[in-house]
């Protein structure tokens, strides 16, 4: 199966790199074109723009990093719908609002080609082993035919129906996920505060009912301050931002994912975006060296 991939960051880059090894061939194409070098050694190809890869090839999969690069692949010069035509299928990763991910679809559909949205949950190390969740909607027929790339690219993938459902469950997850983190932080810095040691906090956690890979993973380099990035904190703000307005159309209070989202703004403020969203652990007051 030939597969074209627009968007070579942290995650598509590691997806790529993924699906050469298990034998697709891949054809890429990234904004900055030099980041098209390392997978070239790998055995991709190249194409100089969104148009091309999907003129070559019949599936095309992209993962970029907000709505505003979703859409200019798509719609812009030279974009994804200059080529895209009947059996061809698009399929989307990033993680986007349900919105951006119907306009993609209507437009991709008018042109007689085929969407599935199906961002992923999983951060850099499961998308370099292949253990991602797939969270697919949109046309079940596509879905069904890049089973075998999602097999390789994922742990399991969850056809969800109608387009904008892949996006709203992402949404809630990273929501969740963006709140637990603060409240993580807070505890490690409480319980350096209080004189206990954060290192046994985490041994206790581990052992109990709020257990999770999360804590683990990050918890020792949190206490380290070291935030090498993973999942970068803009993007967890970006995902916080679309979830409160996910939760304002749908009347639902979110006071909790609203405190956390404004911890991750801060540290956008304090120049930390690139980071690891664990590097919002930083905007806590008691963690600053005294002046
Ligand atoms: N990292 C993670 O753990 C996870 C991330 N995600 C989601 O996946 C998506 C990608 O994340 P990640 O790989 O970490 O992000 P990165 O910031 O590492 O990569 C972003 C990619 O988007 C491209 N891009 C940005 N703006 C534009 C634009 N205007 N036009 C064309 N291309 C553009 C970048 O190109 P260039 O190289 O030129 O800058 C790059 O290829 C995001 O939506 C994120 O929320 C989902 C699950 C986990
Ligand atoms: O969107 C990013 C998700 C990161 C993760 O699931 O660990």
């Amino acid at each position: 199966m030939e597969i074209g991939f627009l968007g070579l960051g942290i995650m598509g880059k590691a997806i790529s790199v993924n699906l050469l090894r298990h034998g697709f061939k891949v054809t890429v194409w990234n904004r900055t074109l030099s980041k098209c070098g390392e997978l070239v050694e790998l055995g991709a190809s190249v194409e100089e723009t969104p148009a091309a890869v999907v003129k070559k090839c019949q599936y095309t999969i992209a993962m970029l990093s907000d709505p505003s690069a979703a859409l200019s692949v798509v719609f812009d010069k030279g974009g994804v719908l200059e080529q895209i035509s009947s059996g061809k299928g698009y399929i989307d990763m990033s993680t986007v609002d349900a919105d951006t991910a119907s306009k993609i679809s209507e437009a991709i559909l008018a042109k007689g080609g085929q969407f599935l949205e199906a961002p992923v949950s999983g951060s850099k190390k499961p998308a370099e082993d292949g253990q991602l969740v797939i969270l697919a909607a949109g046309n079940e027929a596509l879905y069904k035919e890049v089973i075998p790339a999602f097999n390789v690219i994922g742990k399991k993938s969850f056809y969800l129906g109608q387009v904008g459902n892949g996006a709203k469950m992402k949404l809630v997850v990273n929501m969740i996920m963006g709140s637990m983190m603060n409240a993580f932080s807070e505890g490690l810095v409480l319980a350096d505060r209080s004189g206990l040691e954060p290192q046994v906090l985490l041994d206790v956690l581990d052992l109990g009912g709020i257990a999770n890979p999360m804590f683990k993973l990050k918890g020792p380099t949190m206490i380290g301050r070291s935030y090498p990035p993973a999942f970068p904190l803009k993007h967890q703000q970006k995902d916080m931002r679309l979830a409160l307005a996910l939760g304002d159309e749908n009347a639902v209070s979110m006071p909790i994912a609203a405190a956390a989202n404004e911890a991750f703004k801060k540290a956008r403020s304090m120049g930390l975006g690139d980071l690891d969203f664990s590097a919002v652990h930083e905007t806590l007051e008691a963690l600053k060296p005294p002046h």
